[in-house]
């Protein structure tokens, strides 16, 4: 297990955005989170990541970075960083006017704490996190824009300069809300195979309303409805559950159904 909540509740005022979430990841998962608007899923993150605190239940994260399981219930977003749970936002949080290398330096420099800070005259660390910044680019695909500020970057080039900047906290899971969305469609083909390719050695969860996107790369899909995990399983078996097309999916039948669609006669979805 790399991540776990139990019972996790967030009410706001009369509303349950999230409510009783018993929730596993095991290291090394592709998990999207599915679900109507409203369904909680930017707030499961937000309590993720420390940003709010839940009304009751619990977060376990087995950090790479802290002896054992923490428990990281009452976390601040500080604290979640440093044990290796990143997030990309909906909400662009890039600096415009600094290059593109900057804004991902300058992230690496952050995540290697008050020492860098201080020692910031020392070549060699502030090499490192020039070389560190220039690798995460050749990744993310935007090597050749280094020197252009992220302002002129297209939206599908900025959101992958924010998993860039998300990469150089070095995670152990990262959080993405939403990547593609407003991305044009000759952009989201890049910032799929991006997604993939990060997947390769990282832990992801992934609030995506693109259902080939998510039927495409996850390796489970989690479905939320009204605050309350409603299905979990992989995502054919997601696909064809009755209950998530009735609360979210309306008819959705993919691009490969017909390839897939012998081997569900028993679908693995296990619901909350
Ligand atoms: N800070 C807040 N104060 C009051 N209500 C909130 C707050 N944040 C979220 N909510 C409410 O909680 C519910 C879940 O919202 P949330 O944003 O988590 O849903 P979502 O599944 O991420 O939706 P979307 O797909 O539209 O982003 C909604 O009813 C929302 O209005």
């Amino acid at each position: 297990m790399l991540l776990s909540t139990s019972g996790l509740t967030k009410s706001f005022g009369g509303i349950t955005a999230v409510d009783g979430v018993e929730f596993t990841l095991e290291e090394g998962e592709l998990c999207s989170v599915i679900g109507p608007n409203g369904a909680g899923k930017t707030t499961f993150f937000n309590l993720i990541t420390g940003e709010l605190e839940p009304t009751s239940g619990t977060i376990e994260f087995d950090s790479t970075n802290a002896e054992g399981v923490a428990d990281i219930t009452t976390a601040d977003p500080a604290t979640t960083a440093r044990l290796g749970l990143h997030r990309s936002y909906q909400i662009t949080n890039i600096f415009p006017t600094l290059s593109v290398l900057e804004n991902v330096r300058i992230a690496a420099q952050a995540h290697r704490g008050s020492d860098s800070w201080r020692f910031w005259r020392n070549v060699n660390s502030f090499d490192d996190h020039f070389e560190e910044a220039r690798t995460i680019l050749e990744r993310i695909g935007l090597a050749d824009d280094a020197d252009v500020e992220a302002q002129n970057l297209s939206h599908g080039e900025k959101r992958s300069l924010e998993i860039g900047i998300a990469l150089a906290g070095d995670p152990d899971l990262l959080l993405l809300d939403e990547p593609t969305a407003g991305v044009s469609s000759e952009d989201i083909g890049r910032l799929t195979d991006l997604i993939e390719n990060i997947a390769a050695d990282h832990s992801i969860m992934l609030i995506e309303h693109n259902m080939d996107i998510v039927m495409d790369i996850s390796d489970r899909v989690v479905v939320l409805d009204n605050g309350s995990l409603i299905a979990d399983g992989e995502p054919a078996a997601i696909r064809d559950s009755e209950r998530v097309q009735r609360a979210y999916l309306g008819g959705y039948e993919g691009d490969d159904r017909n390839e897939t669609a012998s081997d569900d006669s028993e679908p693995g979805v296990a619901t909350g």
